[in-house]
C-alpha cells in the first residue's frame, strides 16, 4: 500500500482512472466532448474509453445518467488534475446544487496510480467507489486488474462483489 498526503510535483506521467457522468441536457454529446478536453491537455496522454452506460440513478429522483469512464497517463498531480476536471465540468455550466443532485457533467477522480490520496478536498480512491455499479462496470471493461490499494482487490474482484441490478445498467454505445 502506497500512502500519499499529496504529491508536489510530477517528474513522470502517473496512470489515473476518471468516471464521467451526466444526466442533464445532451448527456452523451456532453460526455463525448468531455473526454475530447481532456485528452486535449498536454498534460494528458488518454489511454482507454469505455463504452457509455444508461444508468438509473442513485441518490434524489431525478433524470437517468449517461455514464462512462477513461484512464489516462498525466504529469497533473492529484490537486492539478481535481482543479483541471473541475474547469472543465465549469465550462459545461455544471452547478452545484444539491448533494448527489442531476448535472450536466461529473468528473470524479476514481484511482491515481497506486496512491491513498487524502486530502481535506481530495480522496483517492474515490470513497464511493466500490459500492457504485456505474463506476466498476465501465472501469472493469478498460483497467480490470487495476488494485484498490485501500482493499488490494482488482477492478474487477471490486465489480464482482457489487450487488445491484442488472437492469439498472445498461451498455448503450462505444466511446
Ligand atoms: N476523488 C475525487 N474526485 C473528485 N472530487 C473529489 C474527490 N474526492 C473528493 N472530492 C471533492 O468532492 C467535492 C464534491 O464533489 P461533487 O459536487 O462532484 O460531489 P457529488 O458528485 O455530488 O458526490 P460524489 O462525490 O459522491 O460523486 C469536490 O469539490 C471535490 O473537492
Ligand atoms: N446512476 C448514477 N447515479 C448517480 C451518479 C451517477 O453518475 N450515476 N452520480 C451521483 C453523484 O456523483 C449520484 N448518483
Amino acid at each position: 500500500m502506497s500512502i500519499a498526503t499529496e504529491v508536489k510535483h510530477c517528474t513522470r506521467k502517473y496512470k489515473s482512472a476518471i468516471a464521467l457522468g451526466s444526466n442533464l441536457g445532451k448527456s452523451k454529446d456532453t460526455l463525448q466532448k468531455a473526454v475530447d478536453f481532456i485528452q486535449s491537455a498536454p498534460q494528458i496522454d488518454l489511454i482507454r474509453c469505455s463504452s457509455w452506460y444508461r444508468t438509473k440513478p442513485i441518490g434524489p429522483s431525478q433524470p437517468d445518467y449517461i455514464n462512462g469512464c477513461v484512464t489516462i497517463n498525466t504529469f497533473f498531480t492529484p490537486s492539478q488534475l481535481l482543479s483541471f476536471l473541475g474547469e472543465i465540468e465549469l465550462q459545461f455550466g455544471r452547478e452545484r446544487k444539491e448533494k448527489w443532485g442531476a448535472r450536466t457533467l461529473d468528473l470524479d477522480i476514481i484511482l491515481y496510480d497506486n496512491l491513498i490520496i487524502d486530502l481535506p478536498n481530495l480522496k483517492i480512491p474515490h470513497i464511493l467507489m466500490r459500492e457504485r455499479a456505474f463506476v466498476l462496470i465501465p472501469l472493469a471493461e478498460i483497467a480490470s486488474n487495476w488494485l484498490d490499494p485501500v482493499t488490494m482487490l482488482t477492478v474487477e474482484d471490486l465489480k464482482n462483489n457489487l450487488n445491484y441490478n442488472k437492469d439498472d445498467i445498461i451498455k448503450i454505445s462505444s466511446c
